[in-house]
């Protein structure tokens, strides 16, 4: 039985667990896809660095095109991240007929139809089920699972690592930088965390699972994104009080043929399944026209939930190879939609903010509200322990961004309000 040939670009956090689930699985994986599975060739950076399994030193090359041109090489399987050069290698490789399982998010999110499309010209395989959500299988779920379906909403936490982040400080009062620094420690942030922390790691995983979702072609320009890097330990601690967590959450909406994607600090109310989601865990939840609501939960970032995802992968090429079917899965979206306007979207908020402390100033702030046409839910003036008389939240109703924006350009001219100290999206 002639082994399924595997290049590995790659041999950090996620590599490494690749190589530990083919090896540690190879006599299970091999009954399901009726070959064994070989690594024959790795991509490093550096050839000399220790590793955290035992590799064959002559597996190794410093030159991704050993691997791309090497005839004997079946797929491609690509987790050393980057995007310029690593698409380059993708092309090279997939115009050679090798298939391609990859993590890169950041890659698919940009040059996805791209790459896509020389996969089915060259009737290849490309799967990316790691590159969002880690263990969860939730791009199986969105094209197999809710193919009959209309899928109307999609939102998450879909980075592991900001999730850790906000977890310790809601649970722990941790310190942001100490979090982030453990996180980094722990191998789950990008080798750039400001993409993680600005939010713009889940905004390219919303775009897959937006496009993937919606079948439409939803691009990273799309999505407005906003990253945890503002949040504050006083704003978990009125969230809390309030009966509400803090998490980023991308929120993909569709109404008709209109659509918006966006990724931000939210206020969930703590009751939704989603608010109790912590530490490097992500979930997904898909509200279907037909199905109603469901959810995905599982393990976000981290060495082997990652692999667990790359190597169902994997053994999905070699099943399609044996059934000589390989590239039909690369479909194209075919939805064309509309970006939402400020004004058609919706969501209540949450404002904290800091304003002078005598008499008509509520009164004040609650026209401006009236002459946004924005209603307001509950207002609170927090006491003891947070004593400062000068700090009020107010809840809204429902209200549109383009509303919501107009009370903010309102206050700001308006000498009663000192200072916006927090606006936040509330859902649940
Ligand atoms: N970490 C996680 O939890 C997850 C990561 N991903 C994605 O998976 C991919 C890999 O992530 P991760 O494993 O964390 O990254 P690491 O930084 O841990 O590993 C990257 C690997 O690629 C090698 N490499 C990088 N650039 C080059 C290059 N130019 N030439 C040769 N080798 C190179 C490195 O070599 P060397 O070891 O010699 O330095 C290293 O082995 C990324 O796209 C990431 O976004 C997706 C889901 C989760
Ligand atoms: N940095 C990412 C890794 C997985 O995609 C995260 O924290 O989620």
């Amino acid at each position: 039985m002639k082994a399924i040939q595997v290049g590995l670009l790659g041999l950090g956090t996620v590599g490494t667990g690749v190589v530990k689930i083919v090896e540690g699985h190879q006599e299970d994986l091999s009954n399901q896809v009726g070959s064994p599975i070989s690594i024959a060739q790795i991509l490093v950076k550096d050839r000399t660095k220790a590793r955290g399994v035992s590799i064959d030193p002559a597996k190794l090359t410093e030159d991704a095109w050993d691997i791309v041109r090497n005839p004997n090489i079946d797929v491609i399987v690509e987790v050393m991240g980057g995007i310029s050069t690593t698409k380059d290698y993708i092309l090279e490789a997939l115009e050679r007929g090798k298939h391609v399982v990859t993590a890169n998010k950041d890659l698919m999110a940009l040059h996805g139809q791209e790459i896509l499309a020389k996969a089915r010209e060259k009737g290849c395989d490309v799967l990316y089920e790691a590159s969002v959500a880690g263990g969860i299988p939730i791009i199986r779920t969105l094209v197999e699972g809710f193919s009959s379906d209309r899928i109307t909403k999609i939102m998450g936490i879909v980075n592991g690592t900001t999730n850790y982040i906000l977890t310790k400080m809601s649970q722990e009062g941790a310190a942001y930088a100490e979090v982030l620094k453990e996180a980094q420690e722990l191998g789950y942030a990008e080798a750039d965390p400001t993409s993680d922390v600005e939010g713009l790691d889940a905004a390219r995983k919303m775009t897959i699972l937006s496009s993937l979702g919606f079948r439409a072609n939803v691009s990273l320009e799309d999505v407005s994104a906003a990253g945890i890097s503002g949040v504050s330990q006083l704003d978990i601690r009125y969230a809390k009080r309030l009966g509400y967590e803090v998490k980023l959450l991308g929120i993909a909406e569709r109404q008709d043929d209109m659509i918006s994607v966006s990724v931000q600090p939210t206020m969930i109310k703590a009751s939704h399944p989603i608010a109790s989601v912590n530490g490097v865990f992500n979930a997904v939840y898909v509200h279907g026209e037909a199905v109603g609501e469901t959810m995905f939960y599982g393990a976000g970032a981290g060495e082997l939930p990652t692999a667990t995802s790359i190597v169902a992968d994997l053994v999905a090429v070699v099943k399609n190879m044996k059934l000589g079917v390989n590239g039909r899965q690369a479909q194209l979206p075919y939805n064309v939609v509309k970006l939402k306007t400020d004004e058609q979207i919706a969501s209540k908020f949450f404002l904290l903010l800091h304003v002078e402390d005598r008499a008509g100033v509520l009164a004040q702030i609650a026209q401006v509200f009236s002459n946004c046409d924005v209603s307001i839910e509950s207002v609170m003036q927090p006491s003891a322990p947070y004593k400062s008389s000068t700090e009020i939240i107010i809840i809204t109703h429902q209200a549109s961004k383009a509303a919501m924006n107009q009370v903010m350009q309102a206050f700001s001219g308006l000498s009663a309000v000192r200072e916006i100290k927090s606006v936040y999206r509330v859902e649940g």
